[in-house]
């Protein structure tokens, strides 16, 4: 049988206190909760924070540093220290454990992307542990994960998890951050992420966490879309990990009703960077929604954005709803020109005899969001 694989998502606020400096309690006890998976038959990846909370203290800051290069030199003193901790704490169950940096463009790059899947899935088969976190010191700003719920999102996604456990400081999503509102309501399980859920997510409640739980209901959006059910919630007594994992923890469920997504949909979906917007009527929204079929430029009402034919574009309704995303078969100059018209139309239109694609995005080609 396949083991079932399960990826383990440590946020700062689990492993250091808003002075910094790691817990090292905490990371020993981890590693026993983790140790207790593996001895359950489950193969574990662990994508962990706390390289800028362990370090920043090190090295001079009173606080966790705000600006990026203050970041980026904390995290490099931290990382090191983070793994120091692991990889003793993981050594007394016995188990070897590995390093991985990544940052997002490493997920873009599909070459990469497959490079770093085919070192976890030979750490997996040799029992090694793979300790995911984000590549601070090299990432640049606005391609940063920042928090690493996403990262740890994409990790699941790609190693095709059976779950992704998310454990944080809050025992699960409340109808409100319950720091801010006492009378908040914790919810157990979520079938469907919409906008109200959101609208309940808040940012960051420690003065180490990094995205809060508005990041965190944001990876359970893209690991439910890629076949992945998500636990976001408490690990604070032995067990506690073994029942996350078993959907009887302290915390919220997120569920999928999908299978697991290919690596061309999961890149199309949430890495690539979309150079455009296509806005599209009713008709269109629906043949793409519930028909299953392609876009066609009669169904678009506006183009923007400068992208060229093979480049990624999101696609909107009319109320500005994202609908998905597609490689669009068009320059945006030619789109501009048949946006509207009927196929018989575009060839003429466009001046060319021999029209290759009269789709503007084939079905083949796009992802619902
Ligand atoms: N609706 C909510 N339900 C629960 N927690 C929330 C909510 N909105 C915001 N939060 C905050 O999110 C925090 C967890 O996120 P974060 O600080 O980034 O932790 P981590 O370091 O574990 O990623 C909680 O401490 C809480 O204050
Ligand atoms: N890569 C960074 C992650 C920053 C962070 O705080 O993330 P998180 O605690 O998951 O919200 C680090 O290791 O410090």
């Amino acid at each position: 049988m396949v083991q079932q694989r399960i990826v383990v998502k440590i946020g700062s606020s689990s492993l250091t206190g808003p002075q910094g400096g790691l817990n090292h309690e905490a990371v020993q006890f981890f590693a026993a909760e983790i140790a207790a998976l593996q001895q359950a038959g489950y193969s574990v990846l662990l994508v962990t924070s706390g390289a800028v909370a362990a370090g920043f203290r090190e090295i001079g800051y009173s606080m966790r540093p705000r600006l990026l290069h203050e970041k980026q030199a904390a995290a490099s003193v931290g990382q090191a220290l983070l793994m120091r901790d692991y990889q003793e704490a993981f050594g007394k169950h016995g188990i070897v454990s590995a390093q991985i940096l990544l940052t997002r463009s490493d997920f873009n790059h599909r070459k990469r992307a497959a490079n770093a899947s085919m070192t976890i899935e030979e750490l997996l088969k040799q029992g090694v542990i793979p300790i995911i976190n984000e590549n601070d010191t090299v990432s640049v700003d606005e391609l940063k994960f920042g928090d690493n719920d996403t990262l740890s999102a994409l990790v699941a996604n790609l190693a095709k998890a059976s779950n992704l456990l998310i454990l944080t400081d809050m025992d699960g999503l409340y109808t409100a951050d319950p720091r801010k509102d006492p009378s908040a309501v914790r919810y157990e399980q979520i079938e469907e992420i919409t906008d109200e859920i959101y609208a309940m997510a808040g940012g960051a409640g420690s003065a180490v966490g990094t995205g809060g739980m508005r990041s965190k209901v944001d990876a359970a959006k893209i690991a439910t879309r890629g076949g992945v059910p998500v636990f976001v919630g408490q690990v604070r007594e032995i067990g506690d990990l073994l029942n996350a994992a078993h959907g009887t923890g302290k915390g919220t469920y997120f569920t999928t009703h999908t299978s697991s997504l290919p690596m061309k949909k999961q890149w199309l979906g949430f890495l690539s960077i979309p150079l455009g917007t296509l806005i599209v009527d009713q008709g269109a929204e629906k043949a793409l929604l519930h028909q299953g079929r392609s876009l066609l430029p009669v169904g678009i009402r506006q183009v923007e954005g400068q992208f060229h034919i093979g480049d990624v574009v999101e696609v909107q309704n009319l109320q500005k709803e994202i609908l998905g995303r597609g490689i669009v078969n068009y320059d945006h100059d030619q789109l501009q020109q048949i946006a509207g018209l009927p196929s018989t139309d575009i060839a003429a239109k466009l001046g060319i005899e021999d029209i290759q694609h009269l789709e503007a995005i084939h079905r083949d080609e796009w992802i619902t969001l």
